[in-house]
């Protein structure tokens, strides 16, 4: 169970991306997808929450097919894009209340759940606010409540940490693992290796549109002569081995 992605070809007209790309994210396991800039990982997500066709492959999430039952299939994905998207005359609590009913999980019990994510989040007194008079990290933030507060069997988080200071980033973690102990499956982009090293279980490294690695955070370091503390330097190698060729 979780999501399967088996042998996706896709990307878009007169581009095609990934080639051939298959990995899992199983329930409670928190994989990394990463890569060097155009590797495809925004590709790769764009197809998982359906606004790409792929040419070839199936995705499944918790057996139900995305090309079968599309409704179904998106409706167990909270996704955090990179670019938060927030329109411009709605309060932050009317978008909240909106995202939920859109989920159909609008209940004085989720509610409670979304002050505690405000609380954390420290935007609890702004519920009256409109998206214009946030800063880019408090947009940033409206947007992992809204994620945060959904519980889906399936998390996807662009860059969780772009743009939000380290108390707001340790929180994130601290949510991230909440999901996976739930048993939800997270799957997020990241190309802060050695950070990301402390709490996901899996890397999935994409390299010109195909799945070059999928292991531990140990095992690619050990793979490359790294530490998990040097990790980082993992994107120049790869540079110098894409430069090689
Ligand atoms: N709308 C589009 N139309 C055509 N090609 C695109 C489009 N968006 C991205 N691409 C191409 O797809 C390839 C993969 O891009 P993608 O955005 O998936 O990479 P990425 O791994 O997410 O990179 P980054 O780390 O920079 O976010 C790149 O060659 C890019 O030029």
């Amino acid at each position: 169970m979780g999501l399967k992605i088996k042998k996706i070809s896709g990307g878009y007209v007169g581009n095609t991306v990934l080639k051939d790309v298959s990995f899992e994210v199983a329930n409670g396991e928190i994989v990394a997808l990463i890569g060097l800039n155009g590797a495809g990982k925004s590709t790769t997500i764009n197809h998982i929450i359906g606004e790409l066709q792929p040419q070839q492959g199936t995705l499944v999430l918790n057996d139900v097919s995305l090309s079968q039952q599309p409704t179904a299939f998106k409706s167990q994905i909270a996704y955090i894009p990179e670019q938060p998207i927030l329109y411009d005359e709605l309060t932050l609590g009317e978008h909240l209340h909106l995202m939920l009913s859109a989920h159909m999980i609008d209940n004085t019990l989720t509610w409670s759940r979304v002050l505690e994510l405000l609380k954390i989040f420290r935007l609890e007194d702004k519920l009256q606010w409109l998206p214009t008079h946030f800063s880019k990290g408090m947009r940033q933030k409206v947007m992992l409540v809204s994620a945060f507060m959904l519980n889906a069997p399936l998390l996807i988080v662009d860059e969780p940490f772009l743009g939000l200071d380290t108390l707001a980033q340790k929180d994130v973690v601290r949510l991230i693992r909440e999901q996976s102990e739930k048993g939800n499956s997270v799957l997020m982009t990241t190309h802060l290796l050695a950070s990301a090293a402390k709490f996901v279980d899996r890397f999935v490294v994409l390299r010109d549109g195909k799945v070059s690695f999928s292991g531990t955070p140990t095992a690619l370091a050990d793979a490359h002569g790294l530490t998990l503390d040097s990790l980082d330097d993992f994107f120049d190698l790869m540079q110098e081995a894409t430069d090689e060729t």
